[in-house]
């Protein structure tokens, strides 16, 4: 049932997750996806290397590109500091009606803000909108082919200071060969590869680690 695969995790994590527990959302969300139907979240094993990250950089300030079902912005959100945001960036009015539900069953509502609108237009109003200064940590997971343009942006837009981290998911699988390009070759940017596999397969994928020199 659920007409779309978005709502039909949504189901199962209204079935079997623990309202208010942010693990059981994500634990289900992977078990759905590894013995049900495949989706398109970083998952448990990418998921690790990713919470490492959130959890040595404590930001206070943090933006995710691509909400998808919420899964990430559950599993971030759920290691966030007191007082810290996550701001997660969907497009698509029916991925972000599903991320809201799976986001408020996990019970990190208050953490998490989701913005409904393409990240081209939203990147430039960051800063006014939110009085932020910039983002300590930002997760690319949305079009693979918008990471490279919608990093230059953040960059144009001042949303990045040194010391900035950028993470950014599929570098191998789908791929964003442009934008490793750019991160790899830069000099403003120290960028690292984390190998692991594409999320409940065994397809190489990993993620690529980037801080912003300045
Ligand atoms: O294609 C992948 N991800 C694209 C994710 C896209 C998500 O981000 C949103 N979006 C896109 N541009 C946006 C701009 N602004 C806001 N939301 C936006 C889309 O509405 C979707 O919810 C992908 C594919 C595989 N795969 O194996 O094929 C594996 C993965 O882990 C993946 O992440
Ligand atoms: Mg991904």
């Amino acid at each position: 049932y659920g007409s779309t695969r978005p709502e039909r995790i949504l189901a199962e994590v209204k079935r079997k997750a623990t309202r208010g527990d942010a693990r059981s959302v994500v634990d289900t969300i992977d078990q759905y996806c590894r013995h049900q139907e495949w989706a398109m979240n970083v998952g448990d094993e990418k998921g690790t290397i990713l919470d490492s990250i959130v959890c040595e950089v404590k930001p206070r300030a943090m933006l995710e590109l691509g909400t998808y079902c919420g899964y990430s912005a559950v599993r971030i959100a759920s290691l966030l500091p007191p007082n810290s945001r996550l701001i997660t960036m969907e497009f698509n009015p029916v991925f972000a009606a599903i991320a809201r539900q799976v986001i408020a069953w996990a019970g990190v509502e208050d953490k998490v803000v989701l913005i409904e609108g393409p990240s081209g237009d939203w990147i430039p109003k960051m800063k006014k909108e939110f009085g932020l200064t910039s983002f300590d940590l930002v997760f690319l997971d949305h079009w693979k082919d918008c990471y490279l343009p919608d990093t230059k942006l953040m960059e144009e837009c001042g949303l990045l200071r040194t010391g900035s981290i950028l993470v950014a998911d599929n570098v191998i699988c789908p791929g964003a060969p442009d934008y490793l390009e750019y991160v790899r070759g830069s000099p403003r940017y120290e960028s690292k590869y984390f190998r692991s596999h594409l999320e409940y397969t065994t397809v190489e994928d990993g993620i690529e680690k980037s801080v912003f020199l300045g």
